[in-house]
């Protein structure tokens, strides 16, 4: 089944303002097309001297013209005798070399604030030439690869690019997937009739979806598979998916509406014709029932893969979590390996021939001594698909492989379901 998940197509590039490119993925290398810094500026509040006076033997020095940050001097011949109070961030002007944090300096008479007054006399301690002058390109030089095709922009890069007046990116296109909830007993608005619940899973995948980058379009479904395939065939008209995801209507009951659209849909094709098709369990709990499709769409030369996830609200969330969301977003947060140390007064029992995953809250051990960060796993004892609440609290999902007995300290993979917050 997971190999499935590789075949979902990569969505055209697009341009986007840079303002709106966190978390997108970049396609193509950005060269710096400037200098930054562009001109050698000044690291320290201090008085910038000539490379001679940086060295020289005799320390006392007159105090000349201030250099303000965002001062452009032109003609500026500097004198060895003197020192130019210069702000931090200033441009050094040509001819000065060396900046000396006010700090360090003595005032001989007057003051001006924390400097030395102008003309008045000032004692400045030896320096290097170049001493706190950030030089040109120092972080980046022209033509040097400031960003990478595939790199996924953070907010540091936001302001790496924005230093570089860089005002849109091309970043991989956003994915659009149609989420399909409801069902007969799921209400469609605000007031449920008596035995009716409202809609969890369809804002819940609707955001999941968010936090991974991709724009959705919700429908809402009845029991009615006529009516479904109806409402699919102008969704997919209107919006262009390239990725369907349901919850419920798959597992064995009379109305399941996904799995009985899908074979109705294979007696007599619209628009739509189903390509491929598997409605099975696979060997995990929650999130057991799974059916995966693909649609062609007349119209559409690439087909449209359909995941249907299990409707109890904690089956769809493990689904999303553990089947989709490593293809959608590849930090190393939701792909790599994450281990911990299991904390439980009593033992826990693997099912049998079956993976689970558990609700858990992960900490981090505060053990000083100890350098290696360290993850301490507690597994929510409620293991019920249908509890969201207690799945809110959990910040992670902890597997517990099939047959297997741990005890208090055994080390187990867990996998992020949001950000750690102490992480
Ligand atoms: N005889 C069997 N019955 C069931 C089996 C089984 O193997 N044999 N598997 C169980 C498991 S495990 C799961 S998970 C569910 C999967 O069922 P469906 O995918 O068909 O989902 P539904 O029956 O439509 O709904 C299940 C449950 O979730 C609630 N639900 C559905 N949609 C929403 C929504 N949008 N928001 C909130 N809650 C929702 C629904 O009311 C049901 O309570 O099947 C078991 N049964
Ligand atoms: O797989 Mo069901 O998802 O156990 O609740």
């Amino acid at each position: 089944m997971r190999e499935r998940f590789q075949q979902l197509p990569d969505p055209e590039p697009e341009r986007v303002a840079l303002a709106q490119a966190n978390g997108r993925v970049l396609t193509e290398d950005i060269l710096a097309p400037e200098n930054v810094p562009a001109f050698p500026n000044s690291q320290m509040d201090g008085y910038a001297l000539t490379a001679h006076a940086a060295v020289s033997t005799s320390r006392i020095f007159t105090v000349g013209a201030d250099i303000a940050a965002g001062a452009s001097l032109k003609n500026f011949v500097p004198e060895d005798g003197i020192a130019y109070p210069i702000m931090t961030g200033a441009e050094v002007p040509a001819g000065l070399s060396a900046v000396v944090p006010e700090e360090k300096c003595e005032p001989q008479g007057e003051k001006d604030g924390s400097f030395a007054a102008f003309q008045s006399e000032v004692y400045i301690p030896t320096t290097q030439p170049g001493q706190f002058v950030r030089q040109p390109g120092e972080d980046i030089k022209v033509g040097e690869i400031l960003a990478r095709a595939g790199e996924k922009i953070s907010a540091v890069l936001v302001g790496a690019l924005a230093a570089q007046g860089i005002k849109e990116v091309t970043v991989q296109g956003a994915r659009r997937v149609l989420v399909v909830t409801g069902g007969d007993e799921v209400a469609a608005n605000d007031t449920p009739a008596p035995s009716h619940i409202r809609d969890a899973n369809g804002p819940m995948l609707i955001q999941l979806l968010a936090e991974d980058s991709a724009i959705s379009k919700h429908l809402h479904i009845q029991d009615d598979p006529q009516k479904l395939i109806h409402h699919l065939d102008q969704a997919i008209h209107e919006f262009s998916p390239h990725l369907i995801i349901s919850s419920g209507g798959i597992s064995h009951g009379k109305f399941e509406v996904i799995k009985n659209a899908i074979h109705l849909l294979m007696e007599n094709p619209t628009e739509l014709t189903v390509q491929k098709l598997w409605f099975g369990h696979v060997s995990q709990q929650p999130g057991g029932p799974q059916g995966i499709m693909e649609l062609a769409h007349r119209g559409s030369s690439e087909n449209i893969l359909w995941l249907a996830f299990p409707g109890n609200p904690v089956s769809t969330l493990i689904s999303y979590r553990m089947f989709l969301r490593p293809h959608l977003n590849t930090s190393w947060y939701y792909t790599g390996t994450h281990l911990g140390k299991l904390q439980t007064a009593e033992p826990l029992e693997g099912l049998a021939g079956k993976t689970q995953y558990r609700r858990a809250t992960i900490t981090r051990a505060s053990s000083e001594s100890n350098a290696t960060a360290e993850w301490l796993i507690e597994p929510d004892p409620q293991t019920g698909s249908h509890l969201l609440h207690r799945a809110a609290q959990a910040n992670a999902l902890v597997e517990i492989e099939p047959n297997k007995h741990y005890t208090n300290g055994d080390i187990l993979r867990w996998y992020p379901l949001s950000t750690i917050e102490t992480m």
